[in-house]
């Protein structure tokens, strides 16, 4: 079966958070080889809105097409396609840097090779640290698992909350490089962000007010 183009379209959504409207009639398209950045100030509804993208949280109205299908309706298949990496990394405190990757990944059904391991704690800076516990590491070190999780998941689509929190400059400049190599294979990615984000092209970007 041909899949339709990965495209992830935003149609009239609206969210109501503790009976305030935090957006109506949203509107836009992601495709293959763009990152939208949504800005907004604290509590406009940025994390919200990646949450009814990632198919956490259902819309008050409208809909998310995938592929040009609701994501409602494709669960299985949208979660298989993409990685969310929200506010809360996800991790088990006790686990090691490994168990923690492994954990994650079966949850997608998703394992990996020892080599693809190593090559991706090298790429973020964790080389040596398989056996670590998250919880003896330091903030921005943890947020690098995420990064190898992003790497070792091959996700089309990329949901990024903050995904610069934590990190020092050369961690965000492996974030712009990470985005940069996602775009290229013909990935897409949605973040949040209150800085400039640096890549060659493909940023478009979506004020919440
Ligand atoms: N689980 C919840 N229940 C009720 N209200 C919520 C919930 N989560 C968020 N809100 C409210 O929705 C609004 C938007 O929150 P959200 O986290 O989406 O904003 P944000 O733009 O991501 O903020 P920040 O920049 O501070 O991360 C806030 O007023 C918040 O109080």
């Amino acid at each position: 079966m041909n899949h339709p183009e990965p495209t992830l379209q935003a149609r009239r959504l609206e969210c109501v958070r503790s009976d305030s409207l935090l957006f109506t009639d949203l509107n836009f398209c992601v495709r293959a080889g763009q990152v939208l950045q949504i800005e907004g100030p604290n509590g406009s509804g940025k994390t919200s809105l990646l949450r009814i993208l990632a198919g956490l949280t259902p819309p008050n109205e409208g809909e998310v097409l995938w592929r040009g299908e609701n994501i409602a309706r494709r669960r299985s298949t949208y979660f298989s396609e993409t990685a969310y990496l929200g506010h809360q990394l996800g991790l088990k405190a006790d686990l090691s840097v490994e168990e923690n990757l492994r954990l994650s990944l079966a949850l997608n059904g998703l394992s990996f090779s020892r080599a693809s391991l190593e090559e991706a704690l090298q790429t973020v800076g964790l080389e040596g640290r398989e056996t670590t516990p998250a919880r003896a590491l330091s903030a921005g070190q943890r947020q690098r698992i995420t990064l190898a999780r992003l790497i070792l998941s091959s996700a089309v689509l990329w949901i990024l909350d903050e995904p610069f929190t934590a990190l020092d400059s050369s961690g965000v400049t492996l974030v712009e490089a990470m985005l940069r190599s996602h775009l290229n294979r013909g990935g897409l990615a949605i973040l949040t962000s209150h800085q400039t984000v640096r890549l060659d092209g493909g940023l478009i970007k979506l004020a919440l007010t």
